[in-house]
């Protein structure tokens, strides 16, 4: 059976972590049979600097056709002044939305080996392993009416909407509670009901749906304490369920606890398993060009393009185990090097991986 894989750079470091992650793909693809044939496509600034915008049609044309994407990242500031309706971000947004992508999945574990690269204490984050399920194509990121207004006073105003129906929060839901109850039964719905209407609704919702899922045990949580608990004791969370906004940030956070938003992946699904994968981090422009950056997330983030998406869970873990015994070897990428470690480039990241995986 043939699979197709679209591969979207993107911009700053994207194309140098995707590099390596192709490669990697490349590789299982020969040693599990997989049949898997790629094709390149431009997302991002990359698109407009070619199609004068950041999802080209023929971009857009591509992702539906194939069974799952793999994106590094979209975005710099050769485009920040670009006008808002064709920002980059408007790209990958464009993408999520028009592929229906409502599931983001975001992993974030500790390698062991990295244990004294997180930003927290040892002892605090020895075998951690959270799932933060972010719904990834509504909430205040898609929310109508939006926009940038001038008032009568001659001053503008800045707005947007934060809001879900019950149909959003509940298939969102449900994504959470299922992988709650494949992991550790315990799943945390993030919220600011204490403020936001949006969310009241949404903790409502998440109250009916534990009905059907009496072997997940539900709890709710502020958004603010959430962020405080992730820093604080992170271990007491199995699987978070929160809106768009809401797990951006957490995830940005939770990276931390891992050593490097360079090591975290992410899948974000339709209802039929097609999906997206993509490391959580953007386009790091400070470090582009340079070579210097990390390709882990985006090397596991096809890990989970084969596990969800290509039925190839035995190429996924041979992907895992790999990163794992490339940190056991002590290479490092700068942003997870610790005294005594084997400092490494991108390129040599990929090396060691590739020569773990044969
Ligand atoms: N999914 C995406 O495409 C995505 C995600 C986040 C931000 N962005 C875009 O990326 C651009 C830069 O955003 P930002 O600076 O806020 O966030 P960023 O994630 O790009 O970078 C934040 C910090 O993390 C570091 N970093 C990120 N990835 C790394 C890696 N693989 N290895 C080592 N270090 C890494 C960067 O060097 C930087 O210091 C913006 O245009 C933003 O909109 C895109
Ligand atoms: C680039 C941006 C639109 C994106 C988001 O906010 O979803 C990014 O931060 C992410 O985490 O994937
Ligand atoms: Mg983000």
């Amino acid at each position: 059976m043939s699979r197709k894989v679209l591969v979207l750079p993107g911009d700053g470091i994207g194309p140098e972590i995707v590099a390596q992650a192709e490669r990697v793909l490349n590789v299982v693809n020969e040693k599990f049979g997989l049949g898997v044939e790629v094709e390149q496509g431009l997302v991002g600034g990359a698109a407009i600097d070619v199609h004068g915008k950041p999802l080209p049609e023929v971009t857009l044309e591509q992702a539906k056709a194939c069974d799952a994407v793999l994106l590094g990242a979209v975005g710099g500031p050769k485009w920040d002044g670009v006008d808002m309706a064709i920002r980059p971000e408007k790209g990958l947004l464009g993408l999520r939305s028009n592929l229906n992508l409502f599931g983001n999945l975001r992993p974030a574990i500790l390698y062991p080996q990295l244990a004294d690269a997180s930003s927290l204490k040892p002892e605090l984050v020895a075998g951690l392993d959270l799932l933060i399920v972010r719904e990834l194509t509504g909430g205040i990121y898609f929310g109508q009416p939006r926009g940038i207004r001038t008032l009568e006073n001659g001053e503008r105003e800045g707005y947007n909407t934060y809001v879900y129906s019950e149909s959003e929060v509940r298939r969102i839901g449900r994504q959470a509670f299922e992988a709650a109850q494949k992991r550790g039964g315990k799943l945390c719905s993030v919220d600011k009901a204490n403020v936001l209407e949006a969310t009241v609704l949404w903790r409502e919702v998440m109250n009916e749906l534990a009905k059907d899922y009496p072997d997940v045990e539900l709890s709710h949580m502020y958004v603010d304490n959430a962020a405080m608990q992730l820093v604080r004791a992170p271990k007491q969370f199995d699987v978070m369920v929160t809106g768009n906004m809401f797990g951006d940030i957490l995830s940005d956070c939770a990276a931390m606890l891992t050593g490097s938003i360079g090591m975290l992946p992410s899948a974000s699904l339709d209802e039929n398993g097609k999906g997206m994968y993509e490391p959580i981090h953007g386009s790091a422009p400070d470090i582009a060009g340079k070579g210097i950056a990390n390709p882990l997330a985006t090397i596991l983030s096809v890990a989970m393009m084969l596990r969800y998406s290509l039925n190839a869970a035995e190429a996924a873990q041979a992907i895992e185990d790999a990163v794992g015994v490339v940190l056991d070897q002590g290479y490092r990428t700068a942003d997870i090097n610790s005294e005594g470690m084997n400092l490494v480039s991108t390129e040599q990241m990929g090396d060691a991986v590739l020569a773990a995986l044969s």
